[in-house]
């Protein structure tokens, strides 16, 4: 098996790399629009090098192709950040496991996660909802809309279908956030330590006393039957609460800067409620908040497009890039709710296509219509330019969004 070259062939631009705003893609991306091909060699932060796919059919392709690997413990697998190494010596979710082992461990969850199940959470989630936009708006502006709305509201959410005390807020919000966000592989661990006390710790508390949610379903189901052990279940719960309110909250956050930023958009939205599903999907295309997760290791020689990846190689399906390829998306850097951008990549492509996107979406559509009906004076409180966003290593978002009304 080839590994993954450490000498970067000459001029073999870096990625990932930060954006300087928070809807448009990084300025050295354009050296990959600009060159020929959708496949393409960059250097990461170790100096290794790994494949990129920027097109939109080839991101398809080698998603649904089973000769690439999400094993995260692969020697080839290429991080995009120290950070990652901090995921190598745990059992992985089923986020980082290939077929045949992926699909059983997946289906045990999807049946709260079908488009069904989902539609019956409207209710308690537009009540979430309100209730964080009563007290915000009570305790009146200036607010920080990430910790006052953002983050709780699908925190909140994501409780309740897993079984977790909201109560807990504060710690795992924080511990999500290090596990996500830290700069180095130790601080991934450690925060993943503290993760997995927590919910092992509440793994066992529901097997002495049953209580309801998901992880019930999973521990009397699966745990308690042997069909997985409770290391499994505790990574597959630290998966379904981290990336449950992290990315949702992140897609918020930017959400909203995204719409004030052009509100022209945002009047249509305002105008015509029924945009609000389709602003979604242009919200998710054009700011692609997850854009390195589609990262792989070929299992096996690939050729793709006049290129061979050999095996062992990384390569990183840049969903950003992807999601701006202009033989799909007509002018794909212009934000426009009104396009129909349903076949966007942002929630992923193949099996690991993501699990909770009828939920993210669900919650965002509701929070845009509270938003605009419960605030619509909303204003950011500071210039976009002055907004520290998140590095390139992490999903993108704001940890901080002071706004006004
Ligand atoms: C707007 C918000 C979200 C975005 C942009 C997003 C994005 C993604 C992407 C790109 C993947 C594919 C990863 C890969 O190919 O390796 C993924 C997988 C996943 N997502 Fe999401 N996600 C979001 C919300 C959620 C929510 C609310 C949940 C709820 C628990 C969730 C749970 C998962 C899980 C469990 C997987 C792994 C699926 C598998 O490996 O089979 N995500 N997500």
């Amino acid at each position: 098996m080839t590994e993954t070259t450490t000498t970067p062939p000459s001029g073999a631009p870096a990625f990932p790399t930060d954006r300087t705003c928070p809807y448009r893609l990084p300025e050295n991306y354009d050296t990959f629009r600009a060159e020929e091909g959708t496949l393409h060699r960059v250097t990461l932060y170790d100096g290794r090098t790994a494949w990129l796919a920027t097109g939109h059919d080839i991101a398809r392709r080698l998603l649904a192709d089973p000769r690439m690997s999400s094993d995260r413990l692969h020697p080839g697998f290429p991080a995009t950040s120290e950070r990652i190494k901090g995921f190598r010596d745990r059992r992985p979710a089923f986020i980082g496991l290939d077929p045949p082992e992926h699909g059983p461990r997946r289906r045990m969850t999807i049946s709260e996660f079908t488009v069904r199940r989902i539609k019956g959470m409207r209710p308690d989630i537009e009540s979430i909802v309100h209730g964080f936009l009563d007290e915000m708006i009570a305790a009146g502006p200036p607010a920080d809309l990430v910790t006052r709305f953002a983050l709780p509201v699908p925190s909140m959410v994501i409780c309740r279908l897993l079984g977790v005390p909201y109560a807990d807020h504060d710690f795992f919000q924080d511990a999500s956030r290090r596990l996500i966000q830290s700069p180095d592989a130790a601080g991934t661990r450690a925060a993943r330590d503290e993760l997995e006390e927590y919910l092992g710790g509440l793994v066992d508390e529901l097997r002495r006393n049953p209580g309801s949610g998901l992880l019930q379903t999973l521990v009397t189901e699966q745990l308690e039957p042997g069909t997985i052990d409770r290391e499994e279940l505790v990574a597959t719960a630290i998966l379904l609460l981290v990336a449950g309110h992290e990315t949702t909250a992140s897609m918020t956050s930017l959400s909203v800067i995204t719409l004030l930023e052009h509100p022209e958009q945002l009047a249509a939205l305002r105008e015509d409620r029924s945009l609000i599903p389709g602003a979604v999907e242009e919200l998710l295309r054009y700011l692609s908040i997850a854009d390195f997760v589609g990262s792989r290791v070929a299992t096996d020689d690939i050729e793709i497009d006049g290129q061979l990846i050999r095996a062992g190689e990384g390569v990183i399906v840049a969903s950003s890039l992807a999601n701006r390829d202009s033989s799909v998306f007509e002018g794909p850097d212009t934000f426009d709710v009104r396009r129909g951008a349903r076949n966007h990549l942002a929630f992923g492509y193949g099996v690991h296509q993501c699990l909770g996107q009828n939920l993210a979406r669900l919650e965002l559509e509701i929070i845009l219509d509270a938003l605009l009906t419960r605030l619509p004076t909303l204003r950011l409180a500071a210039p976009v330019e002055e907004l520290t966003l998140r590095p390139a290593t992490t999903i993108q978002g704001v940890n901080e969004l002071p706004v006004t009304w």
